[in-house]
């Protein structure tokens, strides 16, 4: 018999993990062994990820948000063997699962592991860990720290969308150097973005050229915005044409390093980040995950 594990977050999201716990085990029993890991703080997640790949296991459910599954990802980024991954997306924001598709609703999520089907999706090295959505530095890492957990709670997605409008009028600029595969910038900037996926902020669609697999990073540096600059950015980002903005510098890369002139506060894949300076890699197609289609 094959082998199964989920790694289970019972805080993520609206703490219901536990209650699909059951429906999980059920899909999988009769092709898998399996066995349920919960973690019960930070780091655990990893830890079971790495084992997982040490033991050779075939399939490892990620029951979570987008802080478990990017913990998982930093147990298996580069380990020699790594298991198909299934996600179902528990946590608040859901990122990555919309990016690539996924049903939202728990109980789809776990229709999907009857008949697997697959995709290798790219991965984002920075410094010494991993990413599978987003780098942000400047005005939307801090918005997401000023977001409190009854707001994401209350209003989701947008909670990060309404904060990081509001904190980009108050944001300073700060001077950075960004060296890319073929390009240098020294600007001075309000927002840099690093994205793997098209999906910002749970918003899906809002880097058209972007696809989870393209072996590409997409790299935005937000000049200064006025309000009626940052309004507008806004309905682009909703219309996926963010990239014909002219405060905007874009392009595609494999390689980016990054230098600013002062302490910033980093944000990857939705929590705290390194600090500068950041060297970032893809690693194309490194993860096997169960799709929808
Ligand atoms: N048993 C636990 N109790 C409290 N916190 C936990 C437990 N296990 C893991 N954590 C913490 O949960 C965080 C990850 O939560 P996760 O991202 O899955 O949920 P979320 O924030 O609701 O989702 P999203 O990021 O999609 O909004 C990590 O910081 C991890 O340290």
């Amino acid at each position: 018999m094959k082998q199964a594990r989920i790694i289970l977050n019972p805080s993520s999201g609206t703490e219901k993990a536990r209650t699909f716990k059951e429906q999980v085990v059920d899909v999988l029993k009769d092709r898998y062994d399996v066995f349920v890991e919960e973690t019960e703080g930070e780091g655990d997640a990893t830890r079971f990820a790495e084992n997982a790949c040490i033991d050779e296991i075939d399939l490892l459910v990620i029951m979570g948000g987008d802080g478990t599954i990017n913990e998982v990802v930093n147990g298996l980024a580069e380990m020699e063997y790594r298991p198909i991954i299934g996600i179902i997306p528990l946590g608040t924001v859901n990122n990555f699962p919309r990016a690539i598709g996924l049903p939202l609703r728990p109980k789809k999520a776990i229709e999907l592991l009857k008949e697997i089907k697959t995709k290798h999706v790219d991965v984002g090295k920075v410094n010494n860990g991993y990413f599978i959505n987003l780098i942000n530095i400047g005005a939307l890492a801090e918005a997401t720290y000023n977001v409190s957990a009854e707001q994401k709670t209350k209003f989701g997605s947008l909670a990060y969308f309404l904060e990081g409008i509001k904190t980009l009028q108050e944001e300073e600029k700060f001077s950075v150097k960004i060296e890319t595969d073929n390009e240098s910038f020294h600007e001075q900037a309000m927002l840099v973005l690093v994205a793997i996926t098209d999906t910002v902020a749970s918003i899906e669609n809002v880097i058209a050229s972007a696809d989870v697999n393209d072996g590409f990073m997409h790299l935005f540096i937000m000049r200064e915005l006025n309000p009626k600059e940052a309004l507008s950015l806004a309905r682009a980002a909703v219309r996926g044409e963010i990239e014909a903005e002219d405060q905007i510098i874009y392009c595609k890369t494999k390689k980016i390093s990054i230098t600013a002139d002062k302490k910033l506060t980093t944000n990857v894949d939705g929590d705290e980040g390194f600090e500068l300076p950041l060297e970032i890699e893809i690693l194309p197609k490194q993860l096997e995950v169960v799709v929808d289609e």
